[in-house]
């Protein structure tokens, strides 16, 4: 077991960013609203994803919340949009734009080259169901988590990962299941189906992912990266590509190689690459 002091990294609002020892924790803190995210929320997630992604003394992400709410004690990972900011073309802030961009916190978390882990202490519904999806892993409070999807209540669909690569998580059948009944299931279920790596007694939650991401960081980091940008390439069409490619380019200007050629440019001469051809 790891010993965890966590530092605030940024105050904000709607989330708490923490860090410690290579561990960026990015928690969700409207627990009143079952953590719904509205587009303050977003804002906020883009700029602690933004930082975590930056920060080179940060290996791993976590994706959490605070809790239970005050109200009820009920515990939450996250319940989507925000309904009561839902305007007529997306989520309204108080800028007055209409935004959907929860999509670009999937986004950053898919293509961040660290790992990012979901911890689903409550319940993970509509948008909140499909972040724990685009999460590279989950792990779930056996008490107190629910999966539910209720983007076909409330017409306001994910049709990318928090569908299709459900889909290819826990298979077709049962990801209709999931957006066509839109009914409750348990860290268990969750886990059976295959959506969620394992099911952590409430109590150690926490400490159980803190540990998780310490184990990670003690893989070397480019494994890690080139790893998660391999297996998400298949699924992300040329954008995986792009994302694993460039990694590709990073690797080549770090070698000889590379500094050869940039300095036969700076210096007004031919590269000699020494035809070393590495078979
Ligand atoms: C999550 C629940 C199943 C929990 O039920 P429970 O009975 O435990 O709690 P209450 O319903 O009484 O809620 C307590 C309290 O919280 C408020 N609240 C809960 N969820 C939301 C919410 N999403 N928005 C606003 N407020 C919420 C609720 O009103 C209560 O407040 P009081 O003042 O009355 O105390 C249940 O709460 C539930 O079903 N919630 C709604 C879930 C939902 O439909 N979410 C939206 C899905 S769509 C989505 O998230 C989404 C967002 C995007 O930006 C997208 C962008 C692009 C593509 C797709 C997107 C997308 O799908």
């Amino acid at each position: 077991m790891n010993e965890i002091n966590w530092q605030t990294a940024i105050e904000f609002d709607d989330i708490t960013y923490k860090k410690c020892n290579g561990v960026a924790r990015i928690a969700f803190n409207r627990p009143e609203v079952r953590n719904a995210f509205r587009p303050k929320t977003t804002s906020e997630l883009l700029r602690a994803f933004s930082d975590a992604h930056e920060d080179t003394s940060i290996g791993v992400i976590l994706l959490s919340s605070e809790g239970p709410s005050p109200k009820d004690g009920v515990y939450s990972f996250c319940s989507g949009g925000d309904q009561k900011a839902r305007g007529y073309q997306g989520y309204v802030g108080e800028d007055g734009y209409h935004r959907l961009n929860i999509l670009e916190v999937q986004r950053l978390i898919r293509f961040t080259p660290k790992a990012v882990i979901a911890v689903v202490n409550g319940w993970a519904v509509g948008g909140g169901h499909s972040l724990h999806v685009v999460c590279d892993l989950t792990l779930a409070s056996k008490e107190h988590a629910i999966f539910k999807q209720t983007d076909a209540d409330v017409t306001s669909f994910d049709g990318g990962y928090g569908s299709a690569y459900l889909a290819k998580m826990v298979g077709q059948k049962r990801a209709r299941e999931i957006f066509f009944l839109g009914r409750n299931y348990s860290a268990q279920d969750a886990y059976d189906m295959g959506m969620v790596n394992a099911v952590i007694p409430h109590a150690e939650l926490e400490q159980t992912a803190y540990d998780w991401a310490q184990e990670i960081l003690g893989k070397s980091p480019i494994s890690i990266k080139m790893l998660k940008f391999a297996m998400n390439l298949t699924d992300d069409g040329m954008v995986g590509q792009q994302v694993f490619a460039g990694e590709a380019t990073r690797l080549a200007y770090m070698s000889e190689e590379a500094i050869e050629g940039r300095n036969a440019f700076l210096e007004k001469r031919k590269p000699n690459f020494e035809k070393k051809y590495i078979p």
